[in-house]
């Protein structure tokens, strides 16, 4: 899997007030979605254009629009919810799909509890958004899922990432011969014994929209 950390100033500020156990929800959640900004204009340097002119007041220029079918933007419910707006405000035109999945916390492994995307998406460039990859089984489930639909090319958006995850992303799909990015704003030490990202920034979801 190709991984992309992203190194700015601004990324690593907003981050570490993001992470600071006094930033209150409307902070986190500001933050979050200014982060999502930052990390998704890297994300989308691939996002596939088809050339087109238009006319100036001057003169007949050529540029890009983005190509069809536009991209899928997929957050993972509960706390995906907090990257999408941040993602359609760069692509405005993307579809956007739910997966819902909890990881159950004493045996670690993702559930889903709902699925709202397209039948198909072959040809479809997904971006998947989630602030924690921990130890990667809510992603890897989500991204089984979406190359059972037909997706070929799948980038994976995620505040913050542990070793951990990234091995068994690369594990799981070593074989599969589809393209797999994605992009972080940190990659953080290791998973502590309850599967928390660590130092990380503790339970996203209850970080954005309180203990559920
Ligand atoms: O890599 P993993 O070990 O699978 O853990 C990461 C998952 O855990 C969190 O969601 P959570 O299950 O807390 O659900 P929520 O978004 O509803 O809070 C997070 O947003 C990821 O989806
Ligand atoms: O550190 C972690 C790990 C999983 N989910 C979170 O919200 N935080
Ligand atoms: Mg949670």
């Amino acid at each position: 899997m190709e991984t992309l950390v992203v190194d700015h100033p601004l990324v690593a500020h907003k981050l570490t007030v993001l992470r600071d156990a006094n930033t209150d929800s409307p902070t986190f959640r500001r933050l979050a979605d200014e982060l999502v900004t930052l990390l998704a204009y890297e994300a989308t340097r691939q996002v596939r254009v088809s050339e087109v002119t238009v006319q100036t007041p001057v003169a007949p220029a050529r540029g890009v629009r983005l190509a069809h079918p536009h991209p899928l933007v997929v957050p993972i419910l509960r706390a995906g919810l907090g990257m999408l707006d941040g993602m359609t405000r760069l692509l405005p035109t993307a579809e956007v799909g739910f997966l819902g999945m909890i990881r159950n916390e004493s045996t670690l492994m993702a559930e889903t509890y709902a699925t709202r995307l397209p039948d198909d998406l072959s040809g479809r460039q997904v971006y998947v958004v989630d602030p924690m990859l921990a130890t990667g089984g809510t992603l890897a489930a989500a991204i089984e899922f979406l190359f059972e639909r037909g997706a070929d090319d799948v980038t994976a958006l995620c505040l913050l990432a542990a070793p951990e995850g990234i091995a068994h992303l690369d594990q799981t799909f070593a074989g599969s011969g589809k393209p797999i990015r994605l992009v972080t704003a940190a990659l953080d030490e290791r998973l502590n014994e309850h599967g928390y990202i660590v130092p990380g920034l503790g339970d996203a979801g209850d970080r954005l929209y309180g203990v559920a």
